[in-house]
């Protein structure tokens, strides 16, 4: 039942505890400060934890509604978890947190996804994606970029020795990250075992929870003028890049990791959340 489903996603399970603490801090994070505007999850106990037919792939998906727009700035909060055991033995492991604002605010989203292939790589995005064209708005890459000092977390990160940049190989991702987005693999060595979770509890925690703040103060709980002509123009944006993304992210890695019909079934169910 819905209790079932909340208790599964928030154990993290399958994951290292340093992955696992920073995820659950996040989201606790997340839902304290925001909770008295988001509304319970109402996912089907099938979609809130889901998994293939053989079993060798599970997954929990978390999502919370802000309350209605007049009341919230917030669209909605979108946590999750993938484990997905590899024909090589290893595991492929997939968390991420997302938060959605509504265009009663131009601010931009909160994005953090932990994608873990091998024991010793990690790929780690982290960022702020604008919702408006930064070169027609340079308030706004002052306001949200360089106001808040988001690059000085970035050059932290990039300083130790095996954090690599990311490069997507989607045009479109690239596209749609700021420029102080932490798009960033880690890779070590197998003779240093441990040591991705030595960095994940070192610098990716603290770092992360410093971006989120500074979101969770600046962007979500502060207050924007919209006018009415820029809210249509804001939806049609933010409606673009949701759809987009399910595409990118997972239009061909859910068939795959779980069949048709537990991935349409899922799909489906982020597209509604998506599209409210
Ligand atoms: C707006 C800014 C965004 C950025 C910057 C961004 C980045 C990336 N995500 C990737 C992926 C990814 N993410 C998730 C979580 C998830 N995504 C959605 C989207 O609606 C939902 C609803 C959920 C929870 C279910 C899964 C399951 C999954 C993959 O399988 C995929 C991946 O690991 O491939 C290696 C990568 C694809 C491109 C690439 O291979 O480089 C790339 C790193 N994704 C953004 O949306």
């Amino acid at each position: 039942n819905n209790e079932f489903g909340v208790t599964k996603f928030k154990e993290f399970p399958y994951v290292s505890a340093p992955h696992r603490n920073l995820m659950v801090d996040l989201v606790s994070t997340v839902e304290n400060r925001l909770g008295s505007q988001l509304l319970p999850c109402t996912l089907p106990p099938d979609v809130q934890y889901y998994q293939n037919q053989t079993g060798s792939a599970h997954a929990s998906l978390h999502t919370r509604s802000g309350n209605k727009p007049s009341q919230s700035q917030i669209d909605f909060i979108l946590g999750s978890w993938i484990h997905c055991e590899l024909p090589t033995g290893g595991a492929l492991n997939i968390t991420s947190l997302s938060a959605f604002l509504n265009p009663l605010t131009d601010a931009p989203n909160f994005l953090i996804e932990l994608i873990q292939s091998s024991p010793t790589s990690l790929i780690l995005i982290l960022d702020l994606p604008p919702r408006k064209d930064l070169v027609l708005c340079p308030d706004y890459l002052h306001t949200f970029y360089e106001e808040t000092q988001l690059d000085t977390r970035k050059q932290r990160l990039e300083k130790i020795p095996e954090v690599k940049p990311y490069i997507s190989s989607s045009l479109y991702i690239r596209s749609v990250v700021s420029p102080t987005a932490i798009m960033v693999r880690i890779e070590t060595e197998a003779s240093q075992p441990g040591r991705v979770e030595e960095v994940i509890k070192d610098h990716v925690d603290p770092i992360a929870k410093e971006v989120l703040g500074i979101w969770l103060d600046q962007c979500a709980c502060g207050k924007r003028e919209v006018g009415e002509a820029e809210r249509a123009i804001l939806e049609k944006r933010d409606g673009l890049i949701k759809i987009k993304t399910i595409e990118v992210d997972l239009g061909s890695n859910f068939p795959r990791l779980f069949g048709p019909e537990v991935a349409n079934r899922v799909l489906g169910a982020i597209r509604d959340v998506y599209t409210v």
